[in-house]
């Protein structure tokens, strides 16, 4: 099965519920979102599921941030999973996602900056986040995140589910299940806080992430940030030594705009 048999796929669910997906992104007074579910054939889906390297070989990111493995370097892992990363890149899709969202000038990200696929087991948690602004050259504004959830029969109380601040992070979020073979699309702006719930069973949540770009930004004004994580309501303390993260990885970028680590999270073709 090659990326564009899986694109294929996409496009034909995409299309059966175009007009509905519109009206649900474009829901009032929330984080623009919408929700697909059996995004392609269930053996497909498990087919991805399975292709999922160990843990153990893949990038743990460990911190009062987050606790998760990623991996954009694809071609280091079992080709089914490149194939269905980048279906999700094919022009057709590319292009039904514009006309649901209303984005113009939408561009996938070949380099999966920030992408890939991503294992989350028991204790694995995100903060609460809003996303780097721009891709890895800086060139274009991040506008779309598209998490496409493979773990069969993962169910809501096992956490590990997408919570979106649609009041911010005073308010309560409204929490996605990250459920088998389903299909989040998610806009992200300068205010878009979105985190996952911290997992309680001995299991693997497994995802895989693509995030589109534009040259202009969601609201048109100009702007950069890196990515930007806060404490949940609860956590006062750890809230306070994130905010003073975020000021300090500022303003370090402030002064090195390319950064000063190594890209590590993108492919490297
Ligand atoms: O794994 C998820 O559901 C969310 C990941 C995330 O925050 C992101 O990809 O920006
Ligand atoms: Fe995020």
């Amino acid at each position: 099965m090659n990326r564009t048999e899986l694109a294929d796929y996409i496009t034909k669910r995409l299309d059966l519920l175009f007009s509905e997906k519109i009206e649900e992104f474009c829901q009032y007074g929330r984080i623009n979102s919408f929700i697909v579910d059996d995004v392609l054939p269930e053996s497909l889906a498990l087919q991805i599921y399975n292709a999922f390297p160990k843990k153990e070989e893949m990038i743990r990111k460990r911190s009062l941030r987050e606790n998760k493995y990623v991996a954009a370097q694809m071609n280091l892992y079992n080709p089914i999973l490149e194939e269905a990363i980048y279906a999700f890149q094919d022009l057709r899709v590319v292009s039904r996602l514009s006309e649901i969202t209303g984005i113009k000038d939408l561009i996938a990200d070949k380099y999966l900056y920030a992408g890939g696929i991503s294992l989350m087991d028991k204790d694995c948690f995100l903060n609460p986040h809003i996303d780097n602004s721009h891709d890895k050259d800086r060139s274009n504004y991040r506008v779309l995140n598209l998490l496409y959830y493979v773990t069969p029969n993962w169910k809501l109380e096992y956490g590990g589910n997408l919570e979106l601040w649609d009041n911010g992070l005073k308010g309560k979020p409204r929490t996605i299940w990250s459920k088998f073979n389903r299909l989040v699309v998610m806009i992200t702006t300068r205010s878009s806080f979105h985190s996952v719930s911290p997992i309680r069973h001995e299991g693997q949540r497994c995802c895989l992430s693509n995030y589109y770009f534009s040259p202009t930004s969601i609201d048109g004004e100009e702007y950069f940030h890196i990515t930007a994580f806060r404490g949940r309501p609860e956590q006062k303390l750890r809230d306070i030594l994130l905010r003073g993260d975020i000021a300090l990885r500022s303003a370090i970028r402030k002064l090195v705009p390319k950064g000063i680590l190594p890209l590590s999270h993108v492919y490297k073709k």
